[in-house]
């Protein structure tokens, strides 16, 4: 089998290369998807099996350190199980890939595993900010790839694109980096530059990147507001929080969800610094999905929707605010 760590930073463009590999590619068939959100309240799972993709979910903590144990038991169930000739890994935003990799190392998978791919996606976007804020993530990172997916190449101006590859290989000098945008590679040239890898031990300190003993602490998860509407919580290291909310048997008002959409991107509206929200919603008969991701917000059909949920993740989030703001655009479903 080969395993495939499609990891990269929060809304950096992870499942949309991953839905290109099943769709594109077309690998579908023989391949599972195996996913870990950031938040309790997970999206990705529903939005790739929606693209036919066998997915397995692993909501509710990271399997870089809190859920170790079980991505480990959950690897060794597909192989068994399913036996497919590719496993795609989408670890969360902000995983330790050096850990993800320590587990897929382990003697028990020797034999089963023939070669392990770490595939980053990087935000043309956003890079040089997030450099900024947090260098020892993104270099880790970086030194980790084996390949860099330069993606949202069609936001960024020729200059911001220079200056981020120069930055990415002054870090690992070397390093194959494909331009990409809505993740739509060369698929001939992706192959040649896995292929061409030189597989060694990447020289970082694991322990500089990632403090697994503040990672991802889940602060509480109570139910809220009776049987409509679920809410959980969850907090990472690098100070990102998030938390989410199911809604059963409700509707939403579309125009109301727009606006939302729009104050929760600006902080002078006082919900909290938004890096990343996401959510499927049922409007009358229908589905949308909203995003905002790298500051922008998309919204586009999402077929039918068995539960609306949303996931913020952020900093100071002022949930009160935010769950006020959500509960005025619902309406009770027909
Ligand atoms: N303009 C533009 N938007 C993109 C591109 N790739 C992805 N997006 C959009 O960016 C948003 C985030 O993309 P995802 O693929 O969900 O990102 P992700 O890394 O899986 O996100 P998380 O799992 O939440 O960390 C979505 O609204 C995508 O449609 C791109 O190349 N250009």
């Amino acid at each position: 089998m080969i395993v495939d760590i499609v990891f990269g930073f929060l809304g950096a463009g992870k499942t949309t290369f991953i839905t290109r590999i099943l769709n594109d590619w077309a690998v579908k068939e023989k391949t599972v998807v195996l996913v870990n959100e950031f938040g309790e309240v997970g999206l990705d799972g529903e939005l790739l099996a929606m693209q036919g993709g066998n997915v397995v979910e692993m909501p509710s903590g990271c399997i870089c350190c809190t859920l170790q144990a079980d991505f480990k038991t959950q690897l060794m169930d597909i192989i068994d199980t399913i036996q497919p000739e590719r496993t795609i890994i989408e670890p969360t935003g902000v995983a330790t890939i050096s850990q993800i990799r320590s587990i897929i190392e382990l003697q028990v998978f020797e034999g089963a595993i023939e070669e392990i791919n770490d595939i980053l996606i990087v935000d043309a976007t956003g890079f040089m900010d997030l450099y900024k804020a947090n260098r020892h993530f993104v270099e880790s990172q970086i030194e980790y790839a084996n390949i860099v997916i330069l993606n949202k190449y069609d936001r960024v101006d020729k200059r911001k694109a220079m200056l981020t590859r120069n930055s990415i290989s002054a870090i690992n000098p070397g390093i194959t980096v494909l331009t990409a945008a809505f993740g739509a590679v060369d698929w001939a040239e992706y192959q040649l530059a896995l292929s061409t890898v030189f597989r060694s031990t990447p020289s970082i300190d694991v322990e500089r990147g990632h403090d697994h003993d503040l990672a991802h602490q889940d602060r509480s998860s109570s139910p809220a507001n009776g049987r409509k509407l679920r809410f959980s919580e969850n907090q990472d290291a690098l100070g990102y929080e998030s938390f989410g909310y199911v809604f059963e048997n409700l509707s939403f008002d579309p125009e109301s969800l727009d606006s939302f959409f729009h104050m929760l991107k600006q902080e002078a509206a006082g919900m909290g610094e938004i890096v990343r929200a996401k959510g499927i919603f049922q409007i009358g008969d229908k589905g949308v999905l909203m995003e905002i991701a790298s500051g922008e917000l998309s919204t586009q059909p999402a077929g039918q929707v068995r539960d609306s949920k949303i996931s913020v993740i952020g900093k100071s989030l002022d949930r009160d605010k935010i769950s006020a703001a959500l509960k005025q655009c619902t309406t009770e479903k027909s």
